[in-house]
């Protein structure tokens, strides 16, 4: 045998097919495994069942040559703003959506919004053909169904998606019952905005098919959504997240489980410094929360000035978020409460959605 390692019976040159094999097995896995796959699916059919062993193997080497599990059915809990928003987008692209809340005046209120939206989004995208524009929105509309039955929805569904009140307990209490209801390729996902993902799968039994799918508001509008992954979520539960968001049309990007992900670690603290320099009476001229808006979105180029932003979020779901994280690290001064936030909740002035927070919209 030569240094190249030719096999003298075969004829097969090792030395050089060990090169090539070392070369894809680092910089192409998934030539490898879909070779592998290709080779194995034969001897598959030969050999009786080897497809765990496909499966299992092909991950091992790369997870993105291995198609992810599809989301076709979809159950969103929560009716409000986001859950709303969500399963619009997902009905929009396709998705067969159940809906579900506590009670129907809540469902009825949530699927007349989805409608008003859809209008919204057709007289722009069907300006010029109203006619294929209100079938498109009854097609929509078809593929969402509503429920005040979360386990039954959950039933018959690839992914369960939570936007309910930002309340560790209860989103626990929510996943721990569902657990027990849906069918174990279901998986669990959460639009938290502040809440480590990994606690609220705790109360569950299938850590590795939970993620974190964080929208933005308004969901059709907003391009983003954040993907979360904790340790304990598979690969495959990852990209399955990853690949919906695309299917919604959405730009997708992986967060680890930290505070606040990406987006809210930075919004939080500037939210926050923009309602104490209210509070401190640091604008000089009268009506200072107006300046301050006018300043960051004509200074800054934001849509929306912070306490414009911060109506519009929901400044129940902000003391929410504040209150959370502050029994978190009490020490934190970054966490004091604000007086006018709790004023305000206090009053039920929860910001827009109630018609007036901040500001007035009546
Ligand atoms: C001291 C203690 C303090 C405590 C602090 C605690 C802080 C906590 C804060 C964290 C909150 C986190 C919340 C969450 O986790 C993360 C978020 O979601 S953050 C919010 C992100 N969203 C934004 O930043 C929104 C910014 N705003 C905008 O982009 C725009 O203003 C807007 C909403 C798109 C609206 O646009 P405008 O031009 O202003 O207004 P228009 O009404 O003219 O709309 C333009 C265009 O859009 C269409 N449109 C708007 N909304 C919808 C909708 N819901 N559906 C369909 N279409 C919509 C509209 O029809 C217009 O279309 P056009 O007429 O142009 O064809
Ligand atoms: N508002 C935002 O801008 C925003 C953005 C991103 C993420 N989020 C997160 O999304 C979640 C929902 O926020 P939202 O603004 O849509 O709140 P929301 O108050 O508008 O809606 C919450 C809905 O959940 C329902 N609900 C509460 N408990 C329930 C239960 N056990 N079962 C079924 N339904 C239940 C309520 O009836 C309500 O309709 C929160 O976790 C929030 O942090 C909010």
């Amino acid at each position: 045998m030569g240094r190249s390692g030719m096999n003298a019976t075969a004829g097969v040159p090792i030395f050089e097919v060990g090169l090539l094999f070392l070369f894809f097995y680092f910089y192409a896995p998934e030539i490898i495994c879909l070779s592998l796959t290709g080779v194995l699916q034969v001897a598959n059919r030969q050999m009786g069942s080897m497809a765990f062993f496909t499966h299992h193997f092909c991950r091992g080497l790369s997870s993105s040559a291995v198609r992810s599990a599809v989301i076709k059915h979809v159950t969103i809990i929560g009716g409000g703003q986001m859950g709303a928003g969500i399963a619009q987008v997902a009905a929009a692209t396709g998705h067969s959506v159940t809906l579900v809340d506590t009670c129907e005046d809540i469902l009825k209120k949530a699927v007349k919004g989805i409608e008003g939206s859809l209008k919204r989004v057709v007289k722009k995208k069907y300006a010029d053909k109203p006619e294929a524009g209100e079938e498109f929105i009854q097609k929509v509309l078809q593929n969402v169904s509503t429920s005040t039955d979360a386990g039954s929805a959950a039933q018959g569904s690839d992914l369960v998606l939570e936007a309910i009140v930002e309340n560790l307990k209860i989103k626990q209490d929510l996943f721990g019952h569902l657990d027990k209801l849906a069918p174990a390729h279901t998986i669990f996902a959460s639009n938290t905005s502040s809440l480590p993902i990994s606690d609220i799968a705790s109360s569950t039994d299938r850590q590795d098919r939970f993620g974190g799918l964080h929208f933005f508001n308004p969901v059709p509008m907003m391009k983003l959504v954040e993907v979360i992954g904790t340790s304990a979520t598979s690969q495959e539960t990852f990209d399955a997240l990853f690949n919906f968001s695309k299917e919604l049309g959405k730009t997708p990007v992986s967060c680890k489980d930290t505070p606040g992900f990406i987006v809210n670690r930075l919004l939080v603290p500037y939210i926050m410094e923009a309602i104490r320099l209210h509070e401190r009476g640091e604008c000089f001229c009268h009506g200072s929360k107006e300046d301050i808006d006018i300043a960051m979105k004509l200074g800054a180029g934001y849509p929306m000035g912070p306490f414009e932003l911060s109506d519009y979020v929901g400044l129940d779901t902000m003391k929410f978020i504040m209150d959370g994280w502050s029994a978190k690290d009490p020490d934190n001064l970054l966490f004091t409460p604000s007086e006018l936030l709790n004023k305000l909740v206090a009053e039920g002035k929860y910001g827009k959605k109630t018609g007036e927070g901040f500001y007035k919209y009546k």
